[in-house]
């Protein structure tokens, strides 16, 4: 995979979340499926760059496969390294040793089931801008896991950040239902207000190839979506290549005239 034959940049990148990968290796001691190789298949495939949410509890990615990865990636300049987690938890070592090219701060608890919340301003405000200027002082974009609630973007800009990432499991849970537009409309307003606030926006939590094309068309901005679950399940029917390559598509048909 090529700069040229990769989509560009200037339309929405596809960041694979690769915690289902390391969840099923986790269940022997053989090292397969392989996270890295499952990186370097989706890089070469087009994806634009690799995410991960290593959990306390190491659940599904280890702290090895963050080294691992972040080792992977500088063999691809042109691909970046999204880590997720909370910064008051496991999250601020990796950051500080690996210098991601981007870091996600998410408020889950220790052993939460998955992320279902962002954060809350003014509430967050205040422990969070000194963990967020570490990261910028090091070099690291830093997005921080917010609700679609247009008010809070504000707030989120002025402790620091550089990007919000919009949870997306409201949108994804009322595609098949009559809710499907006011969400989607909910969105479109919480990233015009993210963009007016002067915030890149980020968007993840159950998207797939369903939904996908409908939330960039709609969304202003989507800089990047980050995809793991559905992808991963994607790729166990159709491989890592045809999986990328329709994702990709996904994006790219919102962009169609
Ligand atoms: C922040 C976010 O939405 C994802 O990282 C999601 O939490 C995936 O985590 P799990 O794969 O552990 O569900
Ligand atoms: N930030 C969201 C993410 O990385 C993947 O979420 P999901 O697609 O596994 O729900």
């Amino acid at each position: 995979m090529t700069e040229a034959s990769r989509s560009p940049l200037s339309r929405t990148a596809l960041s694979v979340n690769l915690n289902k990968v390391a969840l099923v290796r986790n269940t022997r001691h053989l090292g397969i499926p392989s996270v890295t190789r499952a990186a370097t298949l989706c890089l070469e495939a087009g994806a634009h760059g690799i995410t991960v949410h290593p959990r306390p509890d190491e659940r599904h990615i280890r702290a090895h496969d963050v080294h691992d990865l972040a080792a992977l990636l500088k063999a691809w300049p042109d691909c970046e390294f999204n880590i997720e987690g909370n910064p008051f938890h496991n999250l601020m070592g990796f950051v500080r040793e690996l210098r991601p090219q981007q870091v996600t701060f998410v408020p889950d608890s220790e052993g939460q089931f998955t992320s279902d919340h962002g954060w809350s301003f003014p509430a967050d405000a205040d422990r969070l801008r000194p963990v967020i200027a570490q990261a910028r002082e090091l070099g690291v974009r830093v997005s921080l896991f917010m609700d679609a609630d247009p008010a809070q973007m504000a707030a989120a800009r002025a402790v620091g950040a550089d990007r919000v990432e919009l949870y997306t499991e409201p949108y994804a849970a009322a595609w098949h239902t009559s809710r499907r537009d006011e969400q989607l409309q909910r969105f479109k307003a919480a990233a015009q207000a993210a963009l007016d606030a002067g915030l890149g926006v980020n968007a993840g939590h159950d998207l797939n190839r369903e939904n996908l094309t409908a939330f960039v068309r709609t969304v202003p901005g989507v800089a990047e979506v980050s995809i793991g679950h559905a992808l991963i399940a994607d790729a166990l029917e159709l491989g890592y290549s045809a999986t990328i390559a329709d994702y990709n598509r996904c994006i790219n048909d919102a962009f169609a005239s």
